[in-house]
């Protein structure tokens, strides 16, 4: 067995060029990616944290944000323990889009997922969001809210680490159940230390969203 307590899957979601794979490729290469194409389909990496003592696995998707991926993104929904769904300061059209993807959010994925909002790119000088734009559309949604730079490391590593630590506070309080089986879209690597969302598929009850419902921090 691996040496780890707990598998997280975290996938990202949101418009072609919001930043996802930049945030994925900062937090778990240290790196900002010169000129890279728009991911096709889906792709995924690792990264193991350590959180109060305990080695946390997070298995970190980056499905592509072209619309003609979409039938291919959405089946990752649904095993996804959390979702970070990504909006580029600097591009309202990224923004209007969001209740969007809330629709594919709620028909796809677990009730049980911890819903991430995040507005990338907060380095350019160019923003067309404010700040407190995208905290009250988290709030009025119950997600929790950060905003983040890849290009400039801002608040990344941030992003993933409070993921992982409410996550394990999550599965502790028996929000997920703790020895449900791996999802079909696993790799073969996946250990028995897995939660999953135990409400999977469309049974999405608006009033599970409520326990998801605190913020991360927003940069000001
Ligand atoms: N200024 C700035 N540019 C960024 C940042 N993050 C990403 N970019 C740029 O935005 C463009 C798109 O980044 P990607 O990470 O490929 O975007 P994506 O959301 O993965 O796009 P798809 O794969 O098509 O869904 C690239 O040119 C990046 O260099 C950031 O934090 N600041």
């Amino acid at each position: 067995m691996e040496d780890y307590k707990f598998l997280f899957k975290v996938v990202l979601i949101g418009n072609a060029g919001v930043g996802k794979t930049c945030l994925v490729r900062r937090f778990t290469q240290g790196l900002f990616p010169p000129g890279q194409g728009a991911t096709i389909g889906v792709d995924f990496m690792i990264k193991t944290v350590e959180i109060e003592g305990e080695k946390i696995k997070l298995q970190i998707w980056d499905t592509a944000g072209q619309e003609r991926f979409r039938s291919i993104t959405q089946s990752y929904y649904r095993s996804a323990h959390a979702l970070i769904l990504v909006y580029d300061v600097s591009s309202q059209p990224t923004f209007d889009c969001l209740p969007d993807w809330l629709r594919e959010m709620e028909q796809y994925a677990s009730c049980k997922v911890l819903r991430v909002l995040v507005g990338n790119k907060t380095d350019r000088e160019d923003r067309e969001l404010p700040t407190a734009v995208g905290e009250d559309f988290a709030h009025r949604h119950n997600m929790y809210f950060i905003e983040t730079s890849a290009k400039e490391a801002d608040n990344v590593e941030k992003l993933f680490i409070e993921i992982a630590k409410e996550l394990t506070q999550l599965v502790r309080s028996g929000h997920f159940d703790k020895d449900s089986k791996v999802g079909d879209l696993s790799p073969a690597d996946v250990g028995s230390n897995v939660s999953l969302p135990s409400d999977r598929g469309n049974q999405v009850r608006g009033s599970d969203y409520a326990c998801c419902s605190r913020w991360i921090s927003s940069s000001s």
